[in-house]
């Protein structure tokens, strides 16, 4: 009872997959699915009526070489006329096979192209973090990027395919059955062991490879680290080719070492299997053979259904190869759908609310609790804080402590699983959460360096600016960037980078840039995150004496571990392993004599 409502149920699944998939290739391209359809039917009608006319010319020709000997009575207007007839059903075939395969080929681009845009569309909408970290989505995307793009189509191709061999085959069934009843079960009979055989090769393979996708993620990343110009300082400095050569290698063992042997064990049955198909066909000819012996049939016969009996063997077992990639047709598929459908990973607001002009009181951490997703222990237990208008706040404490994942928080990659974050009284969860990230400029240690111009990277910050050059040049200058652009062939339309820019920057001139993004937006909240890592000691001081002007007006945080940089904000936030520990201004936390002031100290030492 449960097995059999399982199997309505994987049946009603499986035709949902295969109609929505349908939908896709269908509202990709209307006209050109029509066309592949309607050259696929002719396709399947073709076979049958090549036979027959074949059958037809060889006859006539016969009968025209037994009544008559000159060459004007061979010429019969009906022999002519079925030649012709011939000829034009042959290269009417012919000429079908690159049309339908050009539109196949057309529409198979197109059917990529949306899929990708409406994957990237779907994860645009993903407002947090945690789908873009959770290993099964990984999995998902794996499957989708090598296999997905193409399922639309091959479930199209699948359906026709079944079609098609199915039409042919109503032909050549009535056509053999014509010759006689048992010739048809013969052909049949025959051709079933190599049809399973066929079968289990297309759904073992697709098994397989589906429960390989996590490996085949490992396979992918260790041959992108021989290739990624980043790694490639590592992999030659430290010699490290022979290792990644060797975890490649070994990975790639694991699933496709499997996987060959399950073709060598599949193709060993295949070709026992063929063997037995191939004593049917030879069972038929030799009927056919001793009819003709018997003068109990014309030539044509063994023309006709010879060639129907090969001709119905090769439909079925494509048929059955067909049948066999329905899986891998199919497998895929809710990979592709899940990605489509997977619900945000945070709660929007409803209300639209938007983010006061002037922030008033401030923003308040109020015993707030985080576990990363997937993780087991807690990163924040119960920080509270609260941060003044205006006021420069400092988050600093050692690595792992929990500073980055409490912007990763203000910003709402995630939400907190216990206390809040007000930002003006308001949980931030309140607010609409596109203004909330338009109010905010944060700047990663992590940033990304774009192949683009260096107005473009700028820009970033804020696209609607992009043609605001004064404005460009003035976030250039406060992040004290304008001077590395006069020395750049191209100044600040100078694109950068290793794979399509004109050159390349140093650590640091890439920090200043990234730093200059801050400056771009109209931003209530600037984020920091060690923005002086990179910069050399000058260049660090120039900052620092210059940052209080620059933040004037701004609600600002910064993390850094160069307490040289952290001594001018007005609130100092000490974190360690996860909890606050210690919080004043400079002076106060130095009058404390905890964890800041040992710090402190010691980087002090160490300069002097
Ligand atoms: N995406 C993530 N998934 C799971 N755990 C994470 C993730 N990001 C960070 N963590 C964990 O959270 C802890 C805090 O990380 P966080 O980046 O906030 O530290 P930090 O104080 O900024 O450190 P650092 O000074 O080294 O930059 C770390 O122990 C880290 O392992």
């Amino acid at each position: 009872m449960h097995s059999k409502s399982s199997l309505v149920k994987s049946t009603r699944n499986f035709l949902w997959l295969c109609s929505r998939a349908i939908g896709l290739v269908w509202r990709t391209n209307p006209s050109l699915t029509v066309g592949i359809l309607l050259t696929s039917i002719l396709q399947a009608i073709l076979p049958t009526a090549e036979l027959v006319a074949s059958k037809l010319v060889i006859d006539r020709i016969v009968t025209n070489l037994s009544g008559h000997h000159s060459s004007s009575h061979f010429w019969s207007p009906s022999l002519r006329y079925l030649i012709l007839i011939a000829v034009l059903i042959i290269t009417l075939g012919q000429v079908l096979v690159p049309l339908n395969d050009t539109l196949r080929s057309i529409l198979a681009d197109r059917v990529t192209g949306q899929v990708n845009r409406k994957l990237l569309l779907a994860t645009s909408k993903w407002p947090g973090l945690s789908h873009f970290e959770d290993p099964q989505i990984a999995d998902d995307w794996e499957r989708v990027r090598r296999y997905a793009p193409q399922s639309g189509l091959e479930i199209l191709t699948v359906s026709t395919g079944v079609f098609v061999n199915l039409c042919t085959m109503i032909g050549l069934a009535a056509t053999l059955a014509h010759l006689h009843p048992l010739a048809l079960l013969l052909v049949l009979a025959t051709a079933l062991p190599q049809m399973l055989a066929q079968w289990r090769y297309g759904t073992s393979t697709t098994r397989h490879l589906y429960t390989q996708t996590s490996e085949s993620r490992k396979l992918g990343y260790w041959k992108r680290t021989q290739l990624t110009p980043e790694a490639a300082k590592d992999v030659r400095s430290y010699w490290l080719w022979p290792y990644f050569q060797f975890r490649y290698a070994s990975s790639f063992e694991h699933t496709l070492g499997q996987l060959d042997k399950i073709r060598r064990g599949l193709s060993l049955r295949l070709s026992l299997a063929s063997a037995v198909s191939a004593a049917g066909i030879a069972g038929v000819y030799m009927y056919l053979i001793w009819n003709l012996a018997q003068n109990l049939s014309p030539v044509g016969d063994l023309v006709l259904y010879g060639g129907a009996a090969m001709l119905m063997q090769s439909r079925l077992l494509e048929l059955s190869a067909i049948l066999g990639q329905i899986p891998k047709s199919v497998i895929f598929l809710p990979s592709l759908f899940k990605l489509l459908d997977v619900p945000a990973d945070l709660q929007q607001a409803q209300t639209h609310r938007c983010v006061p002009h002037t922030i008033e009181r401030g923003i308040e951490f109020q015993d707030v609790w985080f576990t990363y997703p997937g993780n087991n222990s807690p990163v924040l237990k119960g920080i509270s804080f609260t941060w003044e208008p205006d006021q420069v706040l400092a988050l600093v404490g050692p690595n792992g402590a929990g500073k980055t994942t409490i912007v990763k928080l203000l910003l709402r990659f995630y939400d907190p699983q216990e206390g809040r974050i007000l930002l003006d009284g308001v949980d931030l969860k309140d607010y609409d959460l596109d203004d909330l990230r338009s109010r905010i400029a944060a700047i990663f240690q992590d940033f990304v360096r774009y192949e683009f111009t260096i107005k473009e990277n700028v820009a970033i910050a804020d696209i609607s600016r992009m043609e605001d050059q004064d404005r460009l040049l003035l976030a250039l200058q406060k992040a004290d960037a304008y001077k590395l652009t006069a020395k750049l062939p191209k100044w600040i339309y100078t694109r950068l980078g290793r794979e399509l820019g004109d050159t390349d920057l140093s650590g640091g001139e890439w920090q200043k840039i990234a730093l200059a993004r801050a400056f771009v937006r109209d931003a209530q909240l600037v984020i920091l995150d060690e923005p002086t890592a990179a910069l050399d000691a000058q260049a660090e001081r120039e900052l620092f004496d210059r940052f209080r002007k620059l933040f004037e007006g701004h609600t600002a945080i910064i993390i850094s571990h160069r307490l040289s940089t952290v001594r001018m904000a007005d609130h100092i936030v000490v974190l360690v392993n996860g909890t606050v520990v210690e919080q004043g201004d400079h002076s106060q936390l130095l009058a404390l004599g905890g964890y800041y002031a040992e710090m402190f100290k010691m980087q002090a030492k160490w300069y002097r």
